[in-house]
């Protein structure tokens, strides 16, 4: 694997932005400071959890056999960026929003045929289907997925008291496509099936460097800088953003910590990449009691101002007015 990962870094689609990194530890499973390391909310690579191992065998072939027919979603960018947007929050952006992406629904047989024929210059494809009964119609599916490492990423969730297991979203995505720096409020257990990914991860405190879309926006939890084309006056403190940075190849698991944000690239190595995650809800210590322990973690303040833009949104319908009101709040009193 580090023959590779040297090999990879001349590719040329893993372009810097200009972002200084440092590596995301790479450790077994076994290691005492991968427990340590996900147990205080800090990323991790896991080399050797085996958490997908019959899931190896995965490739377009096997997953059409056992897809076939199955309505899977499909996202389609002009771009190679697939920047997430909630389609029921576009109304009050006053028809204003334009989405970046398609989203179709088609038989997995057809995307795999559009897959295999795609070219540079085609419309990009991003598949992204929550395994569940909808799909899962192939017995050979079903035990394949009884069959991974459940025993490892339950004693995961139950030793750092996450919250239910809520989605494995099975992700293939064309090569060189770009999810946008973005954070979830979910834990997550990623796992790398078939050819390369690279994240950069930045923690929950750079939330004033990412400078995140308004909460009543479809681009909820977004970071509104173009990291291929930074505006520098616009959003001033990303100059001094510094990145987490990770290669996952077939059977890496990173876990990526609730609020934590993440950029992710599918590199040109293979034609497509084929990855699924595990998102675990977040567990009781995001909601403050009498054992929270003080200073409060940079999660727990994000949060907090989460809480306290939504209740404004609400509180004051118009949300041109809560830009003013926090003016009012900040200035000559909190600044
Ligand atoms: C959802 C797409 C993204 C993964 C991710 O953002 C997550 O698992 O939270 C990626 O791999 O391109
Ligand atoms: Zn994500």
């Amino acid at each position: 694997m580090e023959d590779t990962k040297r090999m990879f870094w001349n590719e040329p689609n893993s372009k810097s932005y200009g972002i200084p990194t440092v590596s995301i530890p790479r450790l077994s499973y076994k290691d005492p400071l991968a427990d340590k390391l996900i147990a205080n909310m800090k990323p991790v690579v896991l080399t050797d959890t085996n958490l997908v191992g019959s899931a190896m065998k995965w490739d377009s072939h096997y997953l059409q056999e056992n897809l076939g027919d199955s309505p899977c979603t499909v996202y389609l960018s002009k771009t190679h960026k697939f920047k997430y947007f909630d389609a029921n929050q576009t109304k009050k952006c006053d028809n204003d929003f334009s989405p970046p992406t398609e989203q179709i629904v088609m038989r997995f047989q057809e995307f795999v045929k559009r897959l295999k024929s795609w070219k540079e210059g085609d419309k990009r494809l991003y598949m992204q289907e929550p395994l569940n009964e909808k799909i899962l119609k192939s017995l050979q599916l079903v035990n394949d997925i009884l069959t991974f490492n459940w025993g490892w990423a339950r004693m995961q969730q139950k030793q750092n008291n996450w919250g239910p297991l809520t989605t494995n979203l099975l992700m293939i995505s064309t090569q060189g496509n770009v999810t946008p720096a973005h954070f979830d409020n979910q834990h997550n257990l990623f796992a790398q099936i078939y050819g390369y990914k690279r994240f950069i991860l930045f923690p929950p405190e750079d939330y004033d460097k990412l400078y995140p879309h308004p909460v009543w926006h479809p681009h909820d939890r977004q970071s509104q800088v173009d990291f291929d084309y930074p505006d520098y006056t616009k959003f001033p403190k990303f100059h001094d953003i510094k990145g987490h940075e990770a290669l996952l190849g077939p059977g890496d698991v990173l876990y990526l910590p609730l609020y934590w944000w993440h950029h992710v690239e599918s590199l040109l190595q293979t034609h497509f990449t084929i990855s699924l995650n595990f998102w675990y809800k977040a567990g009781p210590n995001l909601c403050l009691s009498d054992s929270t322990l003080y200073p409060l973690e940079g999660y727990q303040k994000m949060a907090i101002m989460r809480n306290v833009e939504k209740m404004l949104v609400e509180a004051l319908r118009d949300v041109n007015e809560v830009g003013p009101l926090l003016r009012t709040i900040l200035e000559g009193r909190y600044n």
